[in-house]
């Protein structure tokens, strides 16, 4: 297996400029390194997906582009800003919006509540109800349980629970983590179908999932995350087609 060099371009989208560019990107908890250098480019309109397996840092890569983890080196740049270590608020104002692995929805909150808490940005009472009502028409099997308490919809409820809340501030990327975690196969296609349908509306996506089959199935490239480096950057339609470069790239 080659490591790719990020300079050269690794698709035909090469040529145009990425809305996320991240280069180089190290990131430590303590003293202990978790990112060793990663580096990526998603463009607009793309749903790209981070795999590889468990601890290889793919989840920290989307905590420093969302600003929760301070980098120690490297760029995150963001229609050509850069966005490396700026507060999570203002990153969420530029139009990042991550949903992290942990649902986070609040159990004690109504529904209605809990997707409210995703329009703090808004300026008037006027737009968080437009944005609700979008949020609705979205998911209309929320809007049924509008007035429901968050703790008791379903594990696939609160996983677009999460998804809505984090629309309300209308991100051009979507940052998810692991959507599918804990689902029954027929749910984690539900959210899937979300994720396509949200892609379609012209939002970038940019995916952490270790269900692979899923992970594949809804993404246009791959990066294979390895001991916080990107040990590969493929279409995913190669790797679809090619369970042996899968298994050599994830370790069977
Ligand atoms: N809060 C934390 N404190 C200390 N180390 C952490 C913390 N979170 C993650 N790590 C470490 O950082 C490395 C990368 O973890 P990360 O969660 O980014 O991996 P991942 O690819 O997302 O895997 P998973 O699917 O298990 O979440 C691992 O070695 C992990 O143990």
């Amino acid at each position: 297996m080659s490591t790719i060099t990020m300079d050269a371009p690794d698709t035909a989208l090469g040529m145009v400029e990425p809305v996320l560019r991240v280069r180089d990107l190290h990131v430590s908890y303590g003293s202990t390194a978790a990112l060793h250098g990663i580096s990526l480019d998603v463009h607009a309109g793309e749903t790209v997906a981070l795999i590889g397996a468990n601890g290889a840092g793919k989840s920290t890569t989307l905590r420093a582009i969302s600003g929760l983890l301070k980098t120690r080196s490297g760029s995150i740049a963001w229609n050509g800003t850069s966005i490396a270590n700026r507060p999570p608020e203002e990153i969420v104002a530029a139009g990042i919006a991550h949903c992290p692995e942990e649902r986070h929805v609040w159990p004690g909150m109504t529904v209605e509540e809990n997707i409210a808490l995703g329009a703090y940005l808004c300026r008037s009472k006027d737009e968080v109800r437009t944005r609700m009502g979008m949020a609705f028409h979205r998911f209309p099997r929320l809007r049924e349980r509008a007035r429901q308490l968050a703790g008791t919809l379903s594990g696939g409820e609160q996983q677009m629970l999460a998804i809505a809340r984090a629309l309300m501030s209308e991100p051009r990327l979507l940052m998810l983590d692991e959507p599918s975690l804990g689902l029954s196969p027929r749910m984690a296609e539900e959210v899937f179908e979300v994720v396509r349908a949200i892609n379609a509306h012209g939002v970038t996506v940019l995916l952490v999932e270790q269900n692979i089959h899923n992970a594949l199935a809804v993404a246009s490239r791959a990066y294979v995350v390895k001991t916080g480096r990107i040990a590969a950057a493929r279409p995913t339609a190669d790797l679809r087609g090619d369970p042996e470069l899968l298994k050599a790239y994830l370790g069977g």
